[in-house]
């Protein structure tokens, strides 16, 4: 039996939710067991660089994606890589970092599932695709606080990127097990963040817990706030599973049953709101934080992967 890390891929183009669904994630994994990379830290060129040659950092070139795939491969047989460092704060490189990986590692960024080889060193992918109008909020509301932008130059960055977004990012759905779009509903009942939907894409290439439980407890609710799907996506059958922004702690509290009840008993305590209060926290509009449902009940879900993952690929004891 191989003690590899089980790795897990969050990809989505910029300011799309990475980093807040990770956090959650690697809360209840334990952040001793985690290894959070971003690939980021992979771009070949400084701010100025790009600036000057005009090409953007979503673009395959701006990015050493041979390296990338490489450091993913040996983090996959557990081997130890020398990281570059990208900070967002200066728009520089900075002294590379030893890594060595934990039990689990969860690789965050723009591009990871854009080679074959790439996306072949991952468990589980998760593709993140919030309608286009949120993430321009987001990442005006973003990058003005923390990465020293106005809100002006960041509208005409998401302009410039518009073309590579469509070309090389937006593509790469096609590759995730699961796809997950937060969006406000749609009559206008979001106050703030935390009232968001999520709408979760389940694609039959790893098993997904058995929702059709769910039917039972909404067919007798006209207007459910947890809804379960046939749908298509990208012309092949999904399920589609939906948690409202509004959904009550009981309701959710359902959905909860039917992912942690699927766990082995011993790894269990991993999964339930009730001892990872870090779930579904989120920065509301005003840097209040906020708890979300439907952003818990996708960590949740993530999380319950990664622990099947370890129960094919390794003997655990966490
Ligand atoms: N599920 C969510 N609910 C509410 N707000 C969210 C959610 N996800 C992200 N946000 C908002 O969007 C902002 C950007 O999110 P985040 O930093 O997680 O994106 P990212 O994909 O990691 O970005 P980048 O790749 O550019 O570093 C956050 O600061 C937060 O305000
Ligand atoms: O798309 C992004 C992902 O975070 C960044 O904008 C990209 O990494 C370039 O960084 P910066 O905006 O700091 O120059």
């Amino acid at each position: 039996m191989s003690h590899r890390p089980i790795m897990l891929g969050i990809v989505g183009d910029s300011a799309a939710g990475k980093t807040t669904l990770t956090k959650g994630i690697a809360q209840v994994l334990g952040p001793e067991n985690v290894t959070v990379i971003c690939t980021d830290d992979y771009h070949r060129y400084d701010r100025r660089q790009r600036a000057e040659i005009g090409i953007t950092a979503l673009h395959p070139d701006c990015n050493y994606l041979d390296i990338m795939q490489q450091h993913l491969s040996l983090l996959r047989t557990g081997q130890p890589i020398l990281k570059p460092i990208y900070s967002h704060k200066t728009g520089t490189f900075e002294p590379p970092q030893y890594i060595k990986p934990s039990k689990f590692v969860i690789v965050e960024g723009l591009l990871g599932y854009s080679t074959r080889g790439a996306r072949d060193s991952f468990d589980v992918k998760v593709y993140l695709a919030p309608p286009e109008s949120l993430r321009a909020q987001w990442k005006i509301k973003r990058d003005t606080q923390k990465r020293g932008y106005t809100a002006e130059q960041v509208k005409a960055e998401l302009e410039k990127r518009e073309p590579d977004s469509e070309q090389f990012i937006r593509p790469q759905r096609q590759w995730a097990d699961v796809v997950v779009s937060f969006y406000p509903p749609s009559d206008g009942s979001d106050q703030g963040n935390g009232h968001l939907n999520v709408r979760l894409v389940l694609r039959p290439t790893i098993p997904h817990p058995d929702f059709t439980q769910i039917l039972d407890i909404i067919s007798s609710h006209p207007h459910p706030a947890i809804r379960l799907d046939l749908d298509r996506d990208m012309n092949k059958p999904v399920d589609v599973l939906e948690v409202d922004g509004h959904a009550t702690s009981e309701q959710v509290d359902e959905l909860e049953k039917i992912i942690c009840n699927d766990m082995p008993p011993h790894l269990s305590h991993f999964c339930s709101r009730e001892s990872n209060p870090e779930l579904g926290k989120v920065a509301g509009t005003t840097g209040e934080t906020i708890q979300s449902y439907p952003l818990a009940m996708t960590q949740l879900l993530i999380t319950y992967h990664m622990l099947k993952a370890t129960q094919v690929y390794q003997s655990i004891t966490i």
